[in-house]
């Protein structure tokens, strides 16, 4: 996730239980482009024990076929393909979720791609652009480039994060293409990800926002598919991963007062499981300071350190923003302040 899975993040994510894989933030691909330097940290020096897909985002064929082979220099698990994004400054150039519009663009840079990734080339989409006219079209693309991996996310891009998940197309994805498939949208809880595997068929589920408010999420997973009872997360646990995650993202020189800001568009997330009243994610919008955050943190995690922290959000409490589109055309979460 942009602004988020970078290598810090996954450091937290790991110490809590590490994904089976990790998928980078964007590579934007451009004819002046060059791979950014702290998205290759997450590469280079991911030290969470788990592969990581570099993800690319771009239209331009000679350019995304030199950015792969540039980063397949670094030890990436492969490389992936974003055809999800929803912001209206990605899509408004044909890149990301813009390009589920035209698949004849899709079957040049599929072919491209796969003739230049000797390994595991992956593909993260969405159901469709305005609507699913060319989603079999797509899959069939899919199978026609021999993606080794494809990441649903069952929404159309101008749903956005609106609606539901649409999860009877990511079963009919499972039925029509030949490689695995990653059922993405919700995934709120391992119950729900034991749900949606049983509805969908998917070979697995990709986690993005519900790992940012509860990262034992994987682990819980695995325990659930394994039919084992899943770890209790007390808010105790909680103020601990607040305080990993703080340190763990503090930037050399970044001013106490932004690192306070960076840490609510986490947080926004994480309050959606503290109480049902959304106290917890009222007053942390209005800290200033870390003094002022870790007292707001005491009081609603410590007051009943062995109170159990919500496995769903609760209804009705809302991270704002919610998702990658912040404003009308952000792809970050990087406006989140009090
Ligand atoms: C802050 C944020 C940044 C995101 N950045 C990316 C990205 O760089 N690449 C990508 O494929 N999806 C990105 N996404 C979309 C997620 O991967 C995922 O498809 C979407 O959030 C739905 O899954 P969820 O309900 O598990 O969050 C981002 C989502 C959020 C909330």
């Amino acid at each position: 996730m942009q602004d988020v899975t970078d290598l810090a993040f996954m450091g937290v994510i790991a110490h809590y239980g590490a994904p089976d894989y990790f998928f980078t933030e964007f590579f934007r691909v451009h004819a002046q482009s060059k791979p950014e330097k702290h998205i290759l940290r997450s590469i280079d020096e991911n030290a969470t024990g788990r592969p990581v897909f570099a993800q690319l985002i771009g239209e331009e064929l000679t350019h995304l076929a030199r950015s792969a082979t540039e980063l397949l220099r670094h030890p990436v698990a492969g490389i992936d393909l974003n055809m999800g994004c929803p912001a209206p400054k990605v899509y408004k150039k044909n890149v990301g979720g813009g390009l589920l519009r035209d698949p004849q663009k899709i079957d040049e840079i599929l072919g491209v791609l796969r003739q230049t990734v000797p390994g595991l080339f992956t593909v993260k989409m969405r159901i469709g652009f305005d609507d699913t006219a060319n989603f079999e079209r797509i899959l069939d693309l899919i199978n026609k480039h021999d993606v080794d991996l494809l990441s649903l996310h069952g929404r159309t891009v101008k749903e956005g994060y609106r609606s539901d998940v649409h999860y009877d197309y990511i079963a009919r994805a499972v039925e029509r293409v030949k490689c695995p498939v990653l059922a993405n949208g919700n995934i709120t809880s391992a119950a729900t990800a034991v749900r949606v595997l049983g509805e969908t068929r998917a070979a697995g589920v990709m986690i993005g926002r519900h790992a940012i408010r509860n990262p034992w999420i994987f682990r819980q997973c695995r325990e659930a598919f394994a039919g084992q009872p899943v770890t209790l997360v007390t808010l105790a646990d909680v103020r601990d991963y607040i305080a990993r995650l703080y340190d763990a993202t503090r930037q050399p020189g970044l001013p106490e007062r932004d690192h306070v800001n960076k840490m609510k568009k986490y947080l926004n997330f994480v309050g959606q499981s503290v109480d049902g009243t959304g106290a917890f994610l009222y007053e942390m919008r209005r800290t200033e300071s870390e003094a002022q955050l870790f007292e707001v943190c005491d009081r609603h995690l410590l007051a009943e350190p062995g109170k159990v922290f919500a496995d769903e959000p609760y209804p009705g409490v809302i991270a704002r923003p919610n998702c990658e589109t912040p404003s009308s055309d952000g792809c970050s979460l990087d406006s989140v302040t009090a």
